[in-house]
């Protein structure tokens, strides 16, 4: 389990005299705090109100940010602290909206009756049209037990529902996809097959979400199998995916070859299985790997890696480093190479802060707030549904990986998530694949 972080808004109030932010800035990260967003709020001849976002470990940590904000004096204060990750999810993140204004009775009998009965026999006559006059085709399921969320761990289908409202917001917003968050009260693997297949005929695809492992394996394998629509485990490919094009691109950058580094992934899960295979099948030196659970260790052996004594060992021996064990700080900075690639994804918190493994010699590090699957599985799910795609295939997932390596900037591991061209480039190369695998 991580250490929490959370996130609050301080709003600061300096003299408009250039210098007092600096003290400012100074005085939260002398302590630790994380600062994210600035926003100005108002510039007085006097007086400058500015509203600081920062993240922390602790409430304690946050009373001694405001107490040596406030200590600075001459003018320098705290005037509230506000929690803006709560307000914003206030009354739940979506909501099922109408695409239709009804304004008249007219509408009204087109919309619903008696207007929508012959819409209904349409369908009934070629079940195909129900592509066409009902939103099926473009609704994604996201599914989720609750048993990883995050590195949060089993923490319930409910608690996870605010990650999975994030998820539909960014199918909607990064891909124009609806998405419905689906809370199952049971991880039984044959119980959420049956399920889902119940529920199917309603969605266009079936996104998997913080499910964990090993149950998530045989749940995938088997609706991938059993339905003739697209499923994909986000924590396993979606990561697998841009784990794969940040490597290619922090390669690119050091001008080291890929298929001639060692690889090595801390934490066999969901993610970290998923990882592994996708190097062994875009193709390494070698796939190295580690984790505290003899099957998942057993995992990685039956699918070609290779087991290190421990993860000292994994990294004395490894160029580029992947961690997803969902425990924060797990890597020491005395165990970073110079030069390696290092990138620790666990969320909320990385194994190692970014920060920190830089200082200590990689050439690049990135935490998952970076190297997020925010940045494949929007695309993914587009191109899939625009291909009409029965599956997501290896192809498909490698395609979006060399589209996000494409869409990336020189001196960048990953692009931006809210430039909307790595979305539509991944989209398109998924389309592509799916189309040429179709044919
Ligand atoms: N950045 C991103 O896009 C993503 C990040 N993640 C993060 O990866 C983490 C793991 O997620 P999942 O793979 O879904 O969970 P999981 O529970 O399936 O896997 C975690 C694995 O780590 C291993 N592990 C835990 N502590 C360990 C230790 N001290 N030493 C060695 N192995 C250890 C466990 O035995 C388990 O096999 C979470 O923190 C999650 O937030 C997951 C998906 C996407
Ligand atoms: C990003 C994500 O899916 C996770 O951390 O579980
Ligand atoms: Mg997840």
């Amino acid at each position: 389990m991580t250490q929490m972080q959370f996130i609050r808004n301080l709003i600061i109030e300096t003299p408009s005299v250039p210098g007092n932010f600096a003290k400012v800035a100074v005085a939260i990260g002398e302590l630790k705090g994380d600062i994210g967003d600035i926003q100005t709020i108002k510039v007085g001849t006097l007086s400058t109100i500015r509203d600081i976002s920062i993240q922390f470990t602790s409430e304690e940590q946050l009373d001694n940010i405001v107490a040596a904000v406030n200590r600075i004096g001459g003018g320098v204060s705290v005037h509230a602290v506000t929690d803006d990750v709560l307000h914003a999810h206030e009354g739940g993140k979506i909501a099922m909206k109408s695409r239709l204004e009804i304004r008249s009775l007219g509408d009204l009998r087109r919309v619903y009756t008696p207007g929508v009965a012959n819409v209904c026999k349409v369908i009934q006559q070629d079940p195909e049209q129900a592509n066409y006059f009902t939103g099926i085709s473009n609704t994604v399921a996201i599914v989720t037990d609750g048993t990883a969320i995050l590195g949060l761990g089993n923490i319930g289908p409910v608690a996870g529902m605010p990650v999975m409202e994030g998820k539909a917001v960014l199918f909607d917003q990064f891909a124009g996809i609806s998405a419905i968050p689906i809370l199952l009260d049971t991880s039984d693997p044959d119980e959420v097959v049956e399920t889902v297949k119940h529920i199917r005929q309603g969605f266009g695809g079936i996104l998997l979400e913080d499910i964990g492992s090993p149950h998530c394996f045989e749940i995938e394998n088997r609706l991938k199998a059993e339905l003739d629509i697209p499923v994909m485990h986000d924590d396993q490919h979606g990561t697998a995916v841009v784990t794969l094009a940040s490597a290619l691109s922090a390669c690119k950058q050091t001008g080291v070859k890929l298929s001639e580094s060692n690889v090595g992934q801390i934490g066999l899960g969901a993610a970290g299985l998923a990882i592994s295979k996708m190097f062994m099948a875009y193709g390494v030196k070698e796939m190295y790997g580690v984790d505290r659970n003899q099957d998942a260790i057993n995992r990685l052996r039956e699918s070609g890696g290779t087991i290190a004594g421990s993860i000292e060992e994994l990294m004395q021996t490894c160029d580029i480093i992947v961690a997803t064990t969902g425990v924060k700080d797990l890597i020491k900075p005395e165990w970073v190479r110079k030069g390696q690639i290092i990138l620790a994804l666990s969320n909320p918190s990385a194994e190692i802060e970014p920060e920190i493994a830089l200082k200590a010699g990689a050439a690049f590090a990135a935490d998952g707030r970076q190297v997020n699957n925010v940045l494949g599985f929007p695309g993914i799910f587009r191109g899939a549904l625009d291909a009409k795609a029965k599956d997501i295939t290896y192809p498909m997932l490698i395609a979006a990986a060399l589209a996000i390596v494409d869409s990336t900037k020189p001196g960048d591991l990953v692009p931006h998530p809210l430039d909307p061209n790595v979305h539509l480039n991944v989209a398109n190369a998924v389309e592509r694949v799916a189309n040429v695998e179709r044919e």
